[in-house]
């Protein structure tokens, strides 16, 4: 009835036209004049319009109340917001949700009123239909809600996000930080810092990302410190940063943490909490995000959290369905070797990004492939901020073909090109197998993945073909039946890794010809340091591409 005077107020009646109906509406109340306040004040009072507004779904062309179907909406064939959460897999659990929007065009309107800026950089962008998990985060953190999103890899949660954090933000008040995103690692970080450039170009808004060199926190003044409205950080430089004094986070307003789960597991969960103890203003709106959320972590997260909404948007803790998931039985550790070798040999479509488990590995696997003629490179926490950035600028933009990592890379970090993602060793939980594979088929597009296992991993296999299995990958009916592996055997598999064999398929013979390869590059490395020390005369023409060719061989070697 609330809602009929609503979109009725300022609307008379031909009680000719409408007969039973103005007595049904008119009748409902004790006299004419009851019902002309009733309408004032639906009309007036904007706490309560937005709470009706919020029940009417918002179309491009028509407004349908949820739940009711009109015919009109039947005849535009736009569904009902139930029916299109249903049609869009998404699910939301908990109590009065509002509507998810359709189209980037429905933010310029009420009630979402998108600042216009944000709206026209956002139109600028190459986004042109909304994801699922933005279509229904959107209005939940712009009502104020908490919430926990739950949503496949590369499905668009960074800007499910950053939208309603720009859009409440508005402007810089230079009262210092008023939102903390927090993310596992420094490259995430970045990553979530260049969109919101793109998005809040031209508001003004300015943020910082705290890492180990960020110059001089300390040495600002405090009026310098009150310039950056975002604060963006890993964990553990944050939790630094809290002790040292060096940042406040008393006005924090938004906390959001993607890869939620991660910062809330073992691992992290004493600096998170930390963190949400330091962000102390009463009022702190907290949204987590990620691809997998265990059932543990989603009781912890909801302790911490004020009636938080949750979304899932597909199957929960699913691999996404535009990625090609196989398995590979290599028989054993060289086996791995031989296949690797064999698929490069026949040609691969770069960009490739190989995981194993340990840093160890990581240069194992990196010194057997630098010799192949491809272009390799290695990436893991040991390797200076500096080469990480290098590496990942050259990786997205094609200069390096196969990269091969830890799982430094597997969460969040978005290559949108990479076709193919191979599991050299076996990930250390489902989660991880999740997000390592996830950083192919992004955005919409397809991706392959492979997992190479051993006779040794067998025991392991189960969670990996279940997931294959639940995102409509073929595999063996036999793999469904393997023993499932208890719980205290996944945990030392996530703990220490599989014991494995050490990669080092190379006959002496190759050693010691690569040795000396290495040898003679860098004699020559030298050899022209010091030409160029001395001032050097002008190479002649064969020196200058004998020079140029160790050149790139020691680019491929000095990182070994
Ligand atoms: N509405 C959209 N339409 C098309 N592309 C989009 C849209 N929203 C985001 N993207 C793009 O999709 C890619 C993946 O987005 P994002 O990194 O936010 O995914 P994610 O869900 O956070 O993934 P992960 O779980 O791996 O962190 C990015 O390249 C982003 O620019």
């Amino acid at each position: 009835m609330d809602l009929f005077h609503l979109l009725g107020s300022g609307a008379t009646f031909n009680k000719n036209r409408f007969k039973g109906d103005v007595q049904l509406f008119e009748a409902a109340t004790d006299s004419q004049i009851v019902v002309a306040k009733k309408k004032n004040e639906v009309a007036t009072n904007s706490e309560l319009r937005d709470k009706l507004l919020d029940e009417i779904d918002f179309f491009k062309t028509t407004h349908t109340v949820v739940g009711t179907p009109t015919k009109q909406a039947k005849k535009n064939d736009a569904p009902t917001a139930k029916a299109f959460r249903k049609e869009s897999q998404i699910r939301v659990y908990g109590s009065d949700v509002p509507n998810p929007f359709r189209t980037f065009e429905d933010l310029a309107s009420p009630p979402y009123n998108l600042n216009p800026t944000i709206y026209r950089n956002l139109m600028q962008s190459e986004y042109k239909t909304p994801t699922a998990i933005q279509m229904q985060s959107v209005p939940i953190m712009l009502k104020g809600r908490d919430l926990i999103a739950c949503a496949p890899t590369g499905s668009g949660k960074t800007l499910a996000y950053l939208l309603p954090l720009l859009q409440d933000l508005k402007k810089p008040e230079k009262t210092g930080y008023r939102a903390l995103i927090i993310a596992p690692t420094r490259e995430l970080a970045q990553q979530i810092d260049r969109e919101i450039q793109k998005l809040s170009a031209g508001t003004k808004l300015k943020t910082r990302v705290l890492a180990k060199s960020t110059y001089a926190t300390k040495a600002q003044t405090p009026k310098e410190k009150q310039k950056f409205d975002i604060l963006i950080s890993t964990p553990m430089r944050l939790v630094y940063a809290i002790k040292e004094k060096e940042i406040d986070l008393t006005n924090i307003r938004h906390l959001i943490l993607d890869e939620a789960d991660k910062l809330l597991d073992l691992g992290f969960l004493d600096q998170t909490d930390e963190i949400f103890a330091a962000c102390s203003a009463p009022s702190v709106r907290k949204s987590l995000f990620s691809a997998t959320f265990s059932s543990t972590v989603e009781q912890l997260a909801k302790t911490v959290m004020r009636d938080p909404l949750r979304v899932v948007v597909g199957t929960k803790n699913a691999a996404t369905d535009t990625i090609d998931q196989k398995l590979l039985f290599t028989g054993t550790e060289a086996g791995k070797m031989v296949a690797l070798r064999q698929f490069i040999q026949t040609g691969i479509k770069p960009p490739v990004l190989i995981f194993v488990q340990s840093i160890d590995r990581a240069k194992e696997l990196f010194r057997e492939l630098v010799y192949e003629g491809i272009n390799v490179e290695v990436i893991h926490s040991e390797r200076t901020k500096l080469q990480r950035d290098n590496i990942i600028d050259q990786f997205r933009v094609g200069k390096i073909w196969v990269l091969i990592a830890t799982e430094l890379m597997a969460r969040g970090l978005d290559f949108k090109g990479v076709n193919l993602v191979i599991n050299y060793d076996i990930p250390r939980s489902v989660a991880s197998y999740i997000h390592r594979i996830g950083r192919t088929g992004r955005a919409g597009r397809q991706g392959e993945a492979i997992t190479y296992y051993t006779k040794d991993d067998m025991d392991y296999m189960r969670s990996i073909v279940n997931v294959m299995k639940e995102s409509g990958c073929e595999v063996p009916d036999w793999m469904l039946k393997l023993k499932k592996q208890s719980r205290k055997g996944m945990n030392k598999l996530r703990k220490a890794g599989a014991e494995r064999e050490q990669i080092d398929t190379m006959s002496r013979y190759d050693k010691k010809r690569n040795a000396q390869k290495k040898e003679m590059i860098d004699a020559s490395k030298k050899r022209k340091e010091k030409q160029l020390e001395e001032g050097g005369q002008a190479p002649r023409a064969k020196k200058a591409k004998k020079a140029k060719n160790s050149e790139a061989a020691v680019t491929a070697t000095s990182t070994s």
